[in-house]
């Protein structure tokens, strides 16, 4: 659905040339929710600018939806931009208009007769679950309903790309949580092709299927979501997969436990899909004669299945604690033992 061939951006300032995206390659499969995460200026919005043709590559292949949006322009860009539909972080609503006149607006401007219009709107109200806020204006909504009108606006034009343009980074974490279960409910189905740029892992890790991290404009990890969390290569993405696994507090709390409790082991579990359900600390207590404290732990879903990081501190004789760790390495449960006492 989109492809993407050493794509190079370079921008031209008066202290010199910048390079905002950087040799990168990407393929985007129809249907896939696509997440593209990096820290600020990474080059995410330029190249989201690139995927809907706002702007051109300095050099490479870009195709969206079957058009080769890098070398086309004019009604042929007009055109291909009709299936290429887009949502912001602040919404980029008409305040003068309601919400249905601002769902109604690309369909006017698409020449859809006022009939078919309506019928579209009420349809697409329905979608997003703005029933009865049809006459409202922008300013007497809440966040995430505004978003949900640049949802509904988006999808008019029955779009075959959605982009994503931190599209929850101004809402409170409960309307994000809504806002990315709609963003899902219509993936599936519409079977529309997401991708998604941010800076929130949570993001990634609720709604999408692959992500591809970026760091200076180039792509420095990409895959499977479950997978990334699971062996993140790159010292960034091991920065934003603790964004979603480590609770901020774990170092304060595993300095503490060592403080009172002075001897034993401290040790980081992963569990990843199913072994997220094994009873591994109701095995450890009845196998072995230790003392297992559980410090903190917490349990995500991805779309591909669970991932969870529990962390544990285990006391007892010296060879009865080896032999217990023995077996939970048996368990390909990923262990770390981060602190000896
Ligand atoms: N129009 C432009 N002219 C000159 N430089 C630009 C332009 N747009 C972006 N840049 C530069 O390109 C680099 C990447 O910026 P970009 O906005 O794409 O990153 P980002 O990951 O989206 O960050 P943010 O979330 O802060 O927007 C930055 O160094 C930025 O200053």
């Amino acid at each position: 659905m989109i492809t993407l061939e050493n794509v190079n951006k370079v921008y031209q300032t008066k202290s010199g040339n910048v390079t905002a995206v950087n040799n990168v390659n990407l393929k985007i499969e129809k249907g896939e929710i696509f997440g593209i995460i990096g820290y600020s200026g990474a080059g995410k919005s330029s190249l989201i600018r690139l995927l809907n043709g706002l702007e051109k590559p300095t050099s490479g292949n870009i195709s969206v939806a079957g058009s080769q949006i890098d070398s086309i322009g004019g009604v042929k860009l007009r055109k291909a931009r009709l299936e290429i539909s887009m949502i912001f972080q602040h919404f980029n609503l008409l305040w003068s208009r309601t919400v249905r006149e601002n769902i109604a607006f690309p369909l006017e401007i698409a020449g859809v007769k006022r009939a078919k219009r309506l019928k579209r709107v009420d349809e697409l109200i329905k979608l997003v679950g703005l029933e009865g806020r049809e006459d409202a204006y922008p300013s007497q909504l809440s966040g995430g309903q505004k978003q949900r009108v640049g949802i509904a606006r988006a999808l008019a034009n029955n779009p075959k790309v959605l982009l994503c343009d931190e599209a929850t980074s101004a809402l409170d974490p409960q309307t994000t949580d809504s806002i990315l279960d709609l963003l899902v409910d219509i993936n599936k189905r519409l079977g529309l092709t997401i991708v998604l740029i941010t800076h929130e892992m949570h993001v990634i890790r609720k709604i999408c299927h692959r992500v591809a991290v970026m760091e200076n404009g180039q792509v420095v990890e990409e895959g499977n979501v479950l997978d990334v969390f699971k062996h993140p290569n790159q010292p960034i993405t091991k920065r934003f997969v603790k964004q979603v696994t480590e609770p901020e507090e774990t170092n304060e709390v595993v300095a503490n436990l060592l403080e009172n409790y002075p001897k034993g082991k401290v040790i980081q579990l992963t569990f990843v899909g199913e072994s997220a359900e094994q009873p591994l600390i109701t095995n450890l207590i009845r196998k072995f004669a230790i003392d297992v404290n559980i410090l903190q732990g917490k349990i995500s879903q991805t779309q591909s299945g669970s991932y969870g990081s529990l962390f544990i501190h285990l006391d007892g004789d010296e060879q009865e604690l080896n032999r217990a760790l023995e077996f939970i390495y048996n368990q390909h449960i990923e262990v770390e033992v981060i602190a000896n006492a």
